[in-house]
């Protein structure tokens, strides 16, 4: 059975004094079709520190494209607040999308064909989004181009493989690039949907890697979908989604022990939203067959939530 805590704070709080880059509160998306009204998000709450490498896992359904497409900017909730990176993702306006799109995010997508042009090279194709903005900013002259272009492949450690057109690399190889050209306008916040949905385990974790050799090097706050379990093991955050919510989180840290040796040390937390509502783990509720109603006790240091028996008496 886990061992879970609950989270005494607000629900996916960034650590105190830690900037939150995003920051989503009460966030709602309801779809219709067909007269069928689908309730993806159902209040979802999740913070988010600058510069954290968070996975964000859950069950088919639980809404976790949802999510990921609202944070891009390619969708809008039907209630609530997303702010990332200072931007209000409800009352933006479409050239504001569009800069937010090209400035602020990056992302990765699960299937490499969504992310690379098959008829450019890898370098070509990471040159791109600078050459889209080379009125912005952050494009400069072309040689800073040359440059920036060749600094992200070594970093992504794709620099060999330059000259390749994405058919010509290996589904890893093609991923990284992707990273690469995610990062190519020095976005904010990086977004990557299942970025090993579609390789093997050793293309997957060396992909993982590279998602977190690029958060440490760069800062940029990372936010990783996916339904791979061994993401977690790269992450020191994970929250998981069920039902539309976000409902748990594991922790990582590493300690040292008195004997110098360093322990990895994972903790589970329930987590608590605003209102104070939480969900219970599935295998709780089942160990004690916890149905329709439950009992409440506030004891000094702790709430016990106990079986309703009432009408077996
Ligand atoms: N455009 C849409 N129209 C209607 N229902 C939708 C739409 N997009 C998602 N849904 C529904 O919203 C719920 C959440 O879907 P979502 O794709 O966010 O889940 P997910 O956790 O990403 O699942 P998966 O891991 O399978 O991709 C599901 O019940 C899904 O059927």
């Amino acid at each position: 059975m886990t061992d879970t805590r609950a989270r005494a704070d607000v629900a996916g709080q960034a650590p105190a004094g830690s900037v939150e880059e995003i920051r989503c509160r009460g966030l709602v998306r309801i779809f219709a079709t067909d007269g069928i009204e689908v309730q993806a998000l159902q209040g979802l709450d999740l913070s988010v520190a600058r510069s954290d490498l968070v996975a964000l896992v859950g069950a088919s359904g639980s809404g976790k494209s949802t999510l990921l497409n609202i944070l891009s900017g390619m969708d809008t909730p039907t209630a609530g607040s997303a702010v990332v990176a200072g931007t209000d993702l409800l009352s933006m306006g479409p050239r504001d999308r569009v800069r937010y799109q090209r400035r602020t995010v990056g992302f990765v997508w699960q299937q490499t064909g969504r992310n690379l042009l098959p008829y450019l090279t890898a370098a070509e194709n990471v040159r791109l989004p600078l050459e889209i903005s080379r009125t912005g900013p952050r494009a400069g002259a072309g040689p800073r181009r040359d440059a920036r272009v060749a600094e992200l492949l070594e970093l992504l450690q794709v620099a060999d493989v330059a000259h390749r057109r994405p058919d010509q690399l290996s589904g890893g190889q093609q991923q990284r690039v992707a990273i690469a050209v995610a990062m190519a306008s020095a976005p904010q916040v990086l977004l990557a949907d299942e970025p090993t949905g579609e390789l093997d385990e050793a293309a997957s974790v060396d992909v993982l890697e590279a998602l977190r050799s690029v958060n440490a090097s760069t800062g940029v706050t990372t936010l990783i979908v996916t339904h791979d379990p061994a993401v977690s093991e790269h992450v020191s955050r994970t929250v998981q989604i069920r039902d539309g919510r976000t409902s748990t989180e594991v922790l990582r840290r590493v300690e040292v022990g008195e004997d110098g040796a360093q322990r990895h040390v994972a903790e589970e937390f329930a987590v608590l939203d605003r209102v104070g509502r939480l969900q219970l783990p599935p295998d709780f509720v089942d160990a004690l067959d916890l149905r329709d109603r439950v009992r409440l006790a506030l004891e000094p240091d702790r709430v016990e939530v106990r079986p309703d028996r009432t009408e077996e008496r």
